[in-house]
């Protein structure tokens, strides 16, 4: 009998039914796996996973809410099931994961210690660390190391004495260059782009000792300058995480500007670590600013020594943390000042009352402009720039939630390894058990709230707290403090536009890595006329 005598002919159609139902089978016991992960919690029953790839790329629609979710429906998301910690279990693709908008929910998750048995998950920490690893994007035990190495610059007095001097001289440098000095009144398109720029100078100059300038001259031809590669790393930044590097190598002009940028910034801070080591760059100006303490950490032998590639993981997830999160909110700062004029007033009265007209503001005025303060945590509280916190289950787990809806009563659910945790931090911000009518803009329900209070969670809480709210507090109240003095804000409107249609066109999420909204037009009026 030959070879072909044995030939049994392929009926494709059976075959491709065979696949069929071997996938329909895989797929409906992922789904009641997943189901079972969660413990049975009722929630959103959809083909993905809304915060990994596919799912997270799809923008909005009814089967994929994608990264909006929790914005979007932030009002009936969690009251459509009647619980504050929901589930997602999808049927196609990804992991099943849970949601939760209670504090007491996502303090288990990450607050606990080193034996946690929440981490980051590898997909999050990968897109945080591109330049090498770092504490953003590391678990323990190699993230209590970069925190012990970089603890230390945001708890001494001198990093926020700096600090305030280099946000002042900023703004000064800002207002001249950008012409205002000569005028007593400004129209901005965009305010974003200042307020980047603004944070950006900010963090290099108190962190790592580089001074920019606010303008710079272009590069000739193709070359691109230092602040050129930092302006088109910090606005590309999601690009250079999210994308793969064959992408990046793509032959089209701009990405071949990106890749110059990403080289110019990669032997910048490469030449930054040798010659700080070698003393050449001379003393730094603060024993423990953060690019000396990171120096000192890759000279180290032992338990805190950093190699250089995490010496350069460490500045550049810093200066990223460090700027893109307060010049959005700064920029929402002064959206919000523009709509609502009493309280521009009397966040204008304190600075006048704590810091008047005759003198520049200094640091030590910072505990007594709480109001500004208010103003800022406030603004962060309706879009809280770092608006989501992920988790995975390393290991079988338990949550405690309550038993019932929003009741008292409580109720211990089994989490199996492999489960994704969502803080929402929006829905937490919005949780009316934690803030009296949420959706009210009232920087006065902060007044009187510590700083260090567990309510200001928007910077989240326990061990792995935001290391640069200090930082952040002190650079807003600094930047808000000369800018209401000098300037009365208000939007600028269409032709026969309201200022709430205003909001509903600007006051829009852009969500990215972090939370923004879309291009904020303001006019500026000198206080007091330069004429006087
Ligand atoms: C409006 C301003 C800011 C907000 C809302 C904010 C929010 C947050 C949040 C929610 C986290 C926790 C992320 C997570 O655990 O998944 C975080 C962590 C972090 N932030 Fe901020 N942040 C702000 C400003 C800053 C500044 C100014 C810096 C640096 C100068 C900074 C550096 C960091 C770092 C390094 C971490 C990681 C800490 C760790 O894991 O130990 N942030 N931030």
């Amino acid at each position: 009998m030959g070879l072909y005598d044995t030939f049994i002919p392929v009926d494709w159609f059976y075959l491709a039914g065979a696949f069929g139902v071997v996938f329909i089978v895989s797929r409906v016991l992922k789904f009641v796996n997943g189901l079972k992960a969660v413990s049975w919690l009722p929630g959103l029953r959809l083909p993905l996973d809304q915060m990994s790839p596919p799912g997270v790329l799809i923008s909005y629609c009814r089967w994929n809410p994608g990264l909006y979710l929790t914005w979007n429906e932030r009002f009936t998301f969690y009251q459509g099931w009647n619980s504050e910690t929901v589930s997602s279990v999808p049927f196609l693709l990804g992991p099943p994961s849970i949601y939760t908008s209670s504090l007491e929910v996502a303090r288990q998750i990450v607050s606990s210690g080193p034996k946690s048995a929440w981490v980051k998950p590898i997909a999050t920490s990968q897109t945080t660390s591109v330049w090498g690893d770092n504490i953003l994007s590391t678990n323990n035990p190699e993230w209590r190391k970069h925190r012990r190495i970089l603890g230390p610059a945001f708890t001494q007095s001198s990093t926020y004495t700096h600090l305030w001097s280099a946000a002042q001289r900023i703004y000064h440098e800002m207002t001249e260059s950008e012409g205002w000095d000569m005028r007593d009144e400004v129209e901005i398109p965009v305010m974003q782009k200042l307020t980047f720029r603004f944070a950006l100078n900010v963090i290099l100059s108190t962190g790592f000792g580089i001074d920019l300038p606010w303008d710079s001259p272009p590069g000739q031809g193709d070359e691109v300058t230092l602040q050129q590669a930092l302006r088109l790393y910090a606005d590309h930044v999601t690009f250079f995480v999210l994308v793969p590097k064959w992408i990046q190598r793509l032959p089209f002009p701009w990405l071949k500007k990106m890749s110059t940028a990403y080289g110019v910034l990669h032997d910048y801070m490469h030449t930054q670590v040798a010659e700080r080591r070698a003393g050449i760059g001379g003393e730094a100006e603060l024993k423990s600013d953060i690019f000396s303490l990171l120096i000192h950490a890759n000279e180290e032998d032992g338990k805190l020594s950093l190699t250089d590639s995490e010496v350069i993981g460490n500045v550049f997830s810093l200066l990223f943390a460090g700027h893109e999160t307060t010049a959005q909110t700064f920029t929402i700062v002064l959206g919000y000042l523009g709509m609502y004029p009493d309280v521009q007033r009397e966040m204008y009265d304190e600075i006048i009352r704590v810091v008047g007209r005759d003198r520049e503001p200094v640091y030590e005025d910072f505990g007594k402009l709480q109001k500004i303060l208010s103003l800022f945590f406030e603004c962060v509280r309706l879009y809280p720039s770092g608006y989501l916190m992920i988790r995975e289950a390393k290991e079988d787990t338990f949550l405690t939630i309550p038993k019932d809806g929003w009741s008292s009563e409580t109720r211990t659910i089994a989490i199996e390894k492999g489960t994704h945790a969502i803080i929402d931090v929006v829905g937490i911000q919005l949780n009316p058990r934690y803030f009296d009518n949420p959706t009210r803009f009232d920087p006065s329900r902060w007044y009187g709230v510590s700083s260090e209070s567990e309510t200001v969670s928007a910077w989240s809480i326990g061990p792995r707290t935001c290391i640069g709210r200090k930082f952040a507090f002190v650079e807003a109240v600094c930047f808000l403090t000369l800018f209401i003095r000098d300037w009365h804000v208000e939007p600028i409107l269409r032709k026969g536009e309201s200022t709430e249609e205003w909001r509903e066109r600007v006051m829009v999420p852009k969500l990215m890595l972090s939370l923004g909204v879309q291009d904020v037009p303001v006019k500026l009026t000198r206080r007091t006329s330069r004429k006087q």
